[in-house]
């Protein structure tokens, strides 16, 4: 695809699509629950679809016209044993908090998804629910997709959890809902809290004391009705585009504004982004607001340690503002992105050095120094089957003088279908 270069200056609003980590499970809670739930405002990306084809294929009945959903919850003991195998397409969230369900239930599975999900480590769930009577074999020990799991009478786990991943927290918490007992979850960053706030409006009970969050099972939920909020890691891409594109001004509606999601608005105030918050209120138990940016002369920081965990899809268009920041950006203890739907490290540092960014990697991140004019003379950049690069690399070409073409630009449809066209309208 053609992208838009050398971009005068992009004005408007924009509604972001549905919270991706929220739209899972919303159908994950509402199918384990008791009745009828109702969400609106789903993310109608493909991950998620994937979650949706996944809890059909167990028996739920789920139906889905665009960002509606509704899901009549199969209630305690109401899964099937699924006749096919369990397809998580692109979705990491969907494999890891799905083993975690699976471990709860008498019956067998068999996981797989695509090229990208068979490199990611599973064993950093598999281990653990391996621990609380769940059995599972796979590819390298049951590491890596194809995975097979056979669940049931569960014993609860105090877990410390070597990575500060919600994948992990809730892969363990949702396994702890059938356990007979309390099963809690150390980590050493706080990650987002999403599982924590949705099982309370399922009408479970979540403790968490400091970096640790238990449940006690079994725990029976109540459907309810969801409003998801847009996605910040959606939002994520037009903030810096606003910042970083000449003559901007784009407002953001609805965005979802859960602390333990806006490490990207620290660090565009840090660097010194022109950006307000307003309209700040609470939708359900999510907080929700809209964020205006504006074209801002930016300086460089240090991003690391608890900051991490909050703006970790974040880091590929992160990498892309630092390069209009003056000086050098650091960005450390960030080893995570290795094991994301790409090695984003790598990706980032080699797609935008194509572009002329002055970045280079890391051990454990990146260090960009700026400010640099991105130049794109017949230059094909590559997604390489990853959203969040192909979407930085739209709004990277915004900034860049000449022509460029992104090769695999579907994969944004992983987490925002309709992200060329929101770009094309601020134009
Ligand atoms: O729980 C979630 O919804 C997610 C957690 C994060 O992954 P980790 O748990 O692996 O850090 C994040 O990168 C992913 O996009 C979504
Ligand atoms: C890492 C991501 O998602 P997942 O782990 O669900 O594939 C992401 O959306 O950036």
């Amino acid at each position: 695809m053609q992208l838009p270069t050398n971009v005068s200056s992009l004005r408007g609003m924009i509604e972001v699509p549905g919270d991706k980590s929220i739209s899972h499970r919303a159908v994950m809670l509402g199918a384990l629950a008791s009745g009828r739930t109702v969400i609106d405002h789903f993310l109608p990306g493909a991950d998620c679809l994937s979650t949706i084809d996944c809890f059909r294929k167990l028996g739920v009945d789920i139906r889905q016209d665009g960002t509606t959903v509704v899901v009549e919850g199969a209630g305690p003991g109401g899964l099937r044993e699924p006749a096919a195998v369990l397809d998580v397409g692109n979705s990491g969230t969907t494999a890891r908090l799905l083993l975690g369900i699976l471990a709860g239930q008498p019956f067998h599975a068999c996981l797989v998804g695509d090229e990208s999900i068979a490199k990611r480590p599973m064993g950093r769930v598999t281990k653990p629910l391996r621990e609380m009577g769940a059995r599972i074999d796979g590819r390298e020990g049951g590491n890596y997709t194809p995975l097979s799991i056979r669940g049931g009478a569960l014993r609860p786990l105090c877990y410390t959890s070597p990575v500060a991943s919600a994948q992990v927290k809730s892969a363990i918490l949702l396994a702890g809902l059938f356990a007979d007992g309390v099963t809690s979850v150390a980590e050493p960053h706080r990650s987002r809290d999403h599982t924590e706030r949705m099982v309370r409006l399922f009408g479970g009970e979540v403790n968490v004391d400091g970096l640790t969050v238990s449940v006690a099972g079994p725990q029976r939920l109540r459907g309810t009705h969801i409003y998801v909020p847009g996605d910040i890691s959606s939002a994520a891409f037009f903030l810096v585009a606003g910042a970083i594109v000449p003559n901007s001004e784009i407002t953001l509606k609805n965005v979802g504004l859960n602390p333990t999601r806006t490490g990207i608005i620290d660090v565009l105030t840090q660097m010194g982004a022109d950006i307000a918050i307003d309209n700040v209120r609470n939708e359900e138990t999510e907080p929700v607001g809209d964020i205006t940016v504006r074209t801002s002369t930016l300086r460089a920081v240090e991003i690391g340690g608890d900051l991490i965990p909050r703006l970790i899809d974040e880091i590929p268009i992160i990498a892309l503002l630092a390069t209009q920041a003056e000086g050098t950006t650091v960005i450390k203890d960030a080893s995570e992105l290795k094991v994301k739907e790409t090695n984003r490290i790598h990706t980032v540092v080699t797609e935008l050095k194509k572009l002329g960014a002055d970045i280079e990697a890391t051990d454990d991140g990146m260090m960009i120094r700026g400010k640099t004019p991105l130049y794109a003379d017949g230059i094909v950049v590559d997604s390489h089957g990853d959203h969040r690069i192909g979407m930085m690399l739209a709004v990277a070409a915004c900034i860049a003088k000449g022509t460029v073409r992104l090769e695999r630009s579907e994969a944004v449809a992983v987490s925002y279908p309709a992200f060329f066209a929101d770009l094309r309208s601020l134009l």
